[in-house]
């Protein structure tokens, strides 16, 4: 194998022309003495990384970040502005759909066409065709015009062509996202197969996917690379960012310092999404609700099965509340409540609350061990007792987390079983 970068940039930047007006861009082209009439876009700034052959890398990065714009570049759609890249070996994209198909032409006549673009005759392309066709798996309608597929047969079969051609680099855009949860599930096996000898690059707005299949994540924000690592790292931080924390560069690289564990500031807590359902009779309110991970304090709402973690809820009174009592419960993706805790079962005593006072408390215990999943925190406010008590404020499904595996093969069920020890005993 290659000991070359099969992808390398080297300070890549790619300038947008804007103009204000379509007539500009003509002033542009006809008037002389140079004159601009545009503005210049950075939406690629400086960005340099290699890949190694057998590496599956991981792009994320809000909208509107560049992602699609260096996918571009890499595949020579566009041309850099300024800066090197090299790509040692044939690339396979699946960036946008329905690019390199002919919308005419019949889903046949589109493999043989994108065998002859990746420099296949059609002799070799008829070898290929069963495993194209029994991986597409959409019947009569190869013989169809692909204008008049549904986007999930057209990336069944826009999938299968790609990886069937042979590719020393697979790029896969948000693309797959279309397609059904079986056939998602095949790709990715596939994709997993690919990896052990081929790069694989691939676009994903899901975190969990990303640390699930890529060994190494690339970020991008505002055309920049802020972050180059490990997934399930960068994931945390990530995330935190897109849930509206304000992490920049420094503060980045300040809070990956474990020793640094500030306190949470009030604002940085989560504002309770407007139309949630709400229970109880509104005296006291929740009003916020964040979570972090115990150990580096930063928030974040990726975790690990049994990570300690601490669930900060804002409550506001309405009321004077008297012996407020403040809990939470834990709800998998179909609602089952999988843990629940309380202050009056953690036998701390809530101070009361005056009218209009506001006041935050934190949580802090270790995750069951969940399986992978989805999951929302429930944080409510009740006075009394807990065997008599009246509901002020339940928020049902306030906070949603991702729990991650962390094991490279996940099993079925609601929790991991830990410390498993097998031994032949006959
Ligand atoms: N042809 C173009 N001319 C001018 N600006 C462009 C052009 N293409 C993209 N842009 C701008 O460049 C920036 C980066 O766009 P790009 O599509 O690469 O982002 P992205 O990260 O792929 O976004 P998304 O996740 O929404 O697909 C955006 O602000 C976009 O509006």
């Amino acid at each position: 194998m290659s000991t070359q970068p099969s992808i390398s940039l080297d300070h890549i930047s790619k300038i947008y022309k804007l103009y204000d007006k379509p007539t500009d861009r003509l002033k542009e082209a006809i008037l002389p003495f140079g004159r601009k009439f545009h503005k210049d876009f950075h939406a690629i700034r400086d960005v340099s990384f290699s890949i190694a052959p057998n590496e599956t890398v991981g792009i994320i990065g809000k909208n509107g970040s560049g992602k699609s714009t260096l996918l571009k570049m890499i595949t020579g759609v566009l041309t850099p502005t300024s800066g090197n890249m090299k790509v040692n070996g044939s690339i396979s994209a699946l960036l946008e759909l329905g690019a390199g198909f002919n919308a005419e032409y019949t889903g046949l006549e589109n493999i043989y066409l994108n065998g002859t673009i990746s420099g296949f005759s059609r002799a070799q392309m008829d070898e290929k065709l069963d495993n194209i066709l029994s991986f597409a798996d959409i019947g009569d309608f190869i013989h169809q015009p692909v204008k008049i597929y549904s986007s999930g047969m057209f990336v069944r079969l826009a999938f299968a062509v790609a990886i069937n051609v042979e590719p020393d680099i697979l790029i896969v855009d948000e693309a797959l996202s279309v397609g059904d949860m079986r056939f998602q599930q095949k790709c990715f096996r596939k994709i997993e197969e690919m990896k052990q000898s081929k790069t694989v690059l691939f676009v994903s707005h899901d975190m969990a996917t990303i640390t699930n299949y890529c060994d190494r994540a690339i970020w991008i924000n505002e055309g920049e690379l802020l972050e180059d690592g490990l997934p399930s790292e960068l994931a945390k931080r990530y995330q935190a960012f897109m849930m509206g924390s304000r992490i920049t560069k420094s503060s980045i690289a300040a809070t990956t310092n474990k020793e640094a564990t500030p306190a949470i500031a009030q604002d940085d807590i989560d504002a309770i999404p407007a139309n949630l359902d709400v229970l109880g009779d509104n005296k006291a309110r929740i009003t916020g609700i964040t979570m972090l991970d115990a150990v580096t304090n930063e928030k974040t709402a990726l975790f690990y099965p049994a990570q300690a973690v601490r669930v900060i809820i804002k409550v506001a009174a309405n009321e004077q509340i008297e012996n407020p009592i403040i809990g939470l419960s834990i709800k998998d993706r179909l609602g089952n409540i999988v843990a629940e805790c309380n202050s009056e079962t953690s036998y701390s005593e809530v101070a009361e609350l005056d009218v209009e006072q506001t006041a935050s408390y934190s949580f802090s215990f270790d995750l069951p061990h969940l399986n992978k999943g989805t999951y929302t925190i429930s944080p409510a406010i009740a006075s009394g007792t807990l065997e008599e008590h009246t509901q002020h404020s339940w928020v049902h499904d306030a906070f949603v987390f991702q729990v991650l595996s962390n094991r490279k093969n996940a099993l079925q069920g609601l929790l991991v079983l830990d410390h498993v020890e097998f031994n032949q005993i006959q």
